[in-house]
């Protein structure tokens, strides 16, 4: 299915997860660059990314950048901050033309009905994406609201499908889902360095302590995934009876890795949740 041909997709908030999103998109060659379009309140920042990308910028500090933009695309995916959402949902509600256009939200904790409370007829649909999205090995939650047409959600569906995994899964679902990959990208950069810095203790040099945890990490989550191999008997496969694993994990345990991981996401739902409260 050529999900995008001949769509043009406009983003509002050209920030990390907008890149993430758009980045992968262009590398998956779902769309030339000329049919990508990006708003953001900063010059110095969509000069970059029209550098980078070839896309077209158009600043949006005042709603005529908003209109410009809606005016242009058939998609409008809303890549800004929860906070900003407020202030600029009712003006883009205002220039949506309900024939053409359908609004893909990736803003954390923002639920359907929240949407729909402003965007009350547009065909939307929410996804939590993650930042990995950029080398087309991402993780997305998505949620049809409740105006979506099918041909939305499948769109939905198949474009997070090339540009990663792409999970249709009821809203309840979305919190735990964001706490593992939506944040995870962070808690899986600050394994890469730790792991790093005990290579580097070692005498790793810095370079090649990165790029061995994470191949490491990229390699297990393969097995996982490809395999479907059970995480504790990857585990067990690699502890060799009074060897060197073994003893990892045991110090693992005894400083509460398992648990720090737990409460990471926990803790990460609670605190997105109260931003968006
Ligand atoms: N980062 C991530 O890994 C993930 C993020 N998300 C969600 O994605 C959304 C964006 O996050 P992220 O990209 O990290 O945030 P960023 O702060 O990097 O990007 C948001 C961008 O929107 C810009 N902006 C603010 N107001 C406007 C406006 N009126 N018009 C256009 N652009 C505007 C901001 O400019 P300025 O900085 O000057 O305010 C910024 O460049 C959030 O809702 C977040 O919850 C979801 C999943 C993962
Ligand atoms: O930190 C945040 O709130 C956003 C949502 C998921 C990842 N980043």
């Amino acid at each position: 299915m050529d999900t995008l041909t001949g769509k043009k997709i406009g983003f509002i908030g050209g920030g990390r997860m907008g890149e993430g999103i758009f980045s992968g998109i262009l590398k998956a060659g779902l769309i030339p660059p000329e049919d990508l379009y990006v708003a953001d309140i900063v010059d110095q920042r969509l000069q970059e990314l029209q550098e980078k990308y070839g896309l077209n910028p158009i600043n949006s500090s005042t709603n005529e950048g908003i209109k410009q933009l809606i005016d242009q695309v058939d998609v409008v995916f809303l890549a800004v901050l929860p906070q900003v959402a407020p202030k600029l949902l009712p003006f883009i509600n205002q220039c949506l033309d309900l024939e053409r256009h359908y609004v893909f939200s990736i803003m954390g904790g923002v639920l359907t009905s929240t949407l729909e409370e402003t965007l009350t007829q547009v065909s939307l649909v929410r996804i939590m994406p993650n930042t990995p999205m950029s080398v087309c090995a991402g993780c997305a939650g998505i949620v049809p609201g409740k105006n979506c047409k099918p041909e939305h959600k499948a769109m939905a569906l198949e474009i997070f499908n090339q540009i990663g995994l792409g999970l249709l899964l009821p809203e309840p679902q979305i919190d735990p889902l964001t706490g593992i990959s939506g944040c995870g990208p962070a808690f899986c950069g600050i394994m890469i360095q730790a792991l790093a810095d005990g290579g580097v203790y070692l005498g790793l040099s810095r370079a090649d302590a990165i790029k061995i945890a994470a191949q490491t990490l990229v390699g297990t989550g393969k097995m996982v995934l490809e395999q479907g191999i059970h995480p504790e008997i990857l585990k067990d496969n690699v502890c060799s009876p009074g060897g060197g694993t073994i003893g990892g994990t045991v110090s693992l345990e005894r400083d509460g890795f398992r648990a720090a991981c737990i409460n990471a996401v926990i803790n990460a739902v609670d605190r997105m949740n109260e931003v968006v409260k």
